[in-house]
């Protein structure tokens, strides 16, 4: 048989007794051989690799090849028209070397494909094989190390701050919420620690040993929302050339946290509301629907009542979500938690390298009058900038204090030095990069204090999409200089 027979539009090379030929003797070598169609689904799987799958014949015909075979890369060949002659494929902690060849119709189309499990003992490859798997075992566990370290829950409720009773409240609810099950819903202003509870809940709950997966609905950008949740099959869109989980499957018999929920898209919030029903989701451009077990927190700093209300989030979602509700309170509604705060978080920021600063009465009294429209976040970024402004002084002042503060929030004090127009020849010579920076920064903290730390209306009042202000508070928050909330005097 010449290798032009096997290019696509040459199919008249192949008589129909050379492709009977083919087949028996598929049928008889090879230790499975399966066929299917332009669709992906299976139409012919001969006896030998149905006994390798332990299931039968009927209720394999007519099914995605990939619901059969997770690992299949058929849908790979019959969209792409290109054979993929020798391959290693996973099934159920076994290795079969495959071969796997596009199908033609008479106008040289792919019409579907054929795939024969070649080896379904890897022994006459074992040299190159024994290889392979150390490679492979290497790298699984390579991968489920990282993955431990990135999905699991960093807190706890004892990283929950506070003595006031609004806080020993949300404590309570959240202890409460660890014991059941169900949907909670977390709704709180920006940095009171929506997060912090949504981790601690999951670190009490009988999922704690599974994934804690965080995904922010507002960074994400619209249209990408779907991929990120639900996962996307290959040739889904220009450039998915590979399998990707979405953060439900990442989820899989843990938690889910969608923060700043009340940013979802209404399209999105209808196909999250069908997830949670039913259980399940599908994969963009996969037609297939997989089973999830994810347990759901949520948190927000909108009013989803007067969304509602608004027509802005579906009601349906509202109260799936909100099974049990946890209100935190901002920081200025319990100023008493003020002090422990402070202790727990200077602790924190010293990292049990050395003495943890401490904190004089007036330095604190003067942290009492700050509105903290960024709440508990803001009082750590405010207390990272006055230890350097400081220089790791063993007590914080007034004056440290003072001028850590951002300008707008202590206006009442008049103590915070800034720099007026009439100081710019005084302003010390910086590189660029360091002023442009800092200059970010002042414009973010004045929109955040401005709109009492709404992210949404922030963004809007810059000029810029919700995605891009949080890109800049992440680089931000690694930078001390330039976080919002803080300020060096020049
Ligand atoms: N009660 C608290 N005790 C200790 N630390 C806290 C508390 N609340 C918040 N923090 C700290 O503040 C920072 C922000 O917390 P977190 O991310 O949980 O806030 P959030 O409410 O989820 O904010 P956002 O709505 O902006 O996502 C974290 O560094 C966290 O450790």
């Amino acid at each position: 048989m010449s290798s032009e027979a096997y290019e696509p539009g040459r199919i008249q090379g192949l008589t129909r007794e050379m492709i009977d030929a083919l087949m028996a003797m598929f049928e008889k070598a090879s230790a499975g051989a399966i066929a299917v169609d332009r669709e992906s689904r299976i139409t012919w799987i001969n006896d030998s690799y149905c006994q390798l799958l332990g299931k039968r014949q009927s209720d394999i015909i007519g099914q995605p090849v990939r619901r059969i075979i997770p690992h299949s890369r058929m849908p790979e060949v019959v969209e792409s028209g290109d054979p993929l002659l020798l391959d290693i494929m996973e099934h159920e902690g076994q290795q079969l070397v495959v071969t796997r060849l596009p199908w033609y119709d008479g106008q040289g189309d792919a019409n579907g494909a054929i795939a024969c499990v070649l080896y379904d003992d890897l022994q006459p490859l074992t040299p190159l094989v024994a290889r392979y798997r150390r490679l492979h075992q290497d790298l699984q566990a390579a991968r489920k190390a990282l993955a431990r370290r990135l999905r699991s829950a960093r807190y706890s409720l004892s990283d929950f701050v506070g003595a006031t009773p609004q806080a020993l409240e949300v404590k309570r609810k959240a202890r409460l919420a660890a014991g059941r099950d169900m949907p909670v819903l977390i709704r709180g202003e920006t940095g009171t620690g929506k997060e912090v509870l949504a981790q601690a809940i999951h670190a009490a709950s009988r999922r704690a040993e599974n994934p804690f997966v965080a995904v922010n609905v507002a960074a994400v950008p619209e249209t990408l929302l779907e991929a990120e949740f639900f996962g996307v099959a290959p040739g889904a869109f220009t450039g998915a050339s590979k399998y990707r989980d979405g953060r439900f499957q990442l989820a899989h018999s843990g938690t889910l946290f969608l923060d700043e929920v009340g940013d979802m898209p209404l399209p999105m919030q209808a196909k999250l509301l069908r997830a949670l029903q039913e259980g399940e989701v599908e994969p963009l451009g996969s037609g297939q629907v997989q089973s999830v077990d994810v347990r759901v927190i949520a948190a927000t700093s909108r009013d989803l009542p007067a969304m509602i209300a608004a027509g802005q989030f579906r009601s349906d979602l509202y109260y799936r979500l909100n099974v049990l509700e946890i209100l935190v309170p901002p920081l200025r509604e319990r100023p008493a938690d003020l002090g422990i705060l402070c202790e727990g978080l200077l602790a924190e920021l010293a990292g049990g390298a050395g003495p943890e600063a401490g904190i004089t009465r007036e330095a604190l009294e003067l942290l009492g009058r700050h509105s903290w429209p960024g709440n508990v976040r803001e009082l750590r970024n405010v207390l990272e900038r006055a230890l350097t402004l400081a220089e790791d002084a063993s007590v914080l002042d007034v004056r440290a204090l003072a001028q850590a503060l951002p300008r707008l929030g202590t206006a009442e004090t008049g103590r915070n030095p800034g720099v007026g127009p009439g100081d710019a020849a005084a302003l010390p010579v910086r590189p660029l990069a360091d002023v442009l920076a800092r200059a970010e920064a002042d414009a973010i903290t004045a929109a955040l204090d401005a709109t009492g730390g709404n992210r949404t209306r922030a963004a809007r009042l810059l000029g810029v999409s919700r995605s891009a202000l949080y890109e800049r508070l992440g680089r931000m928050s690694c930078k001390p200089d330039t976080c919002p909330g803080s300020r060096t005097p020049d």
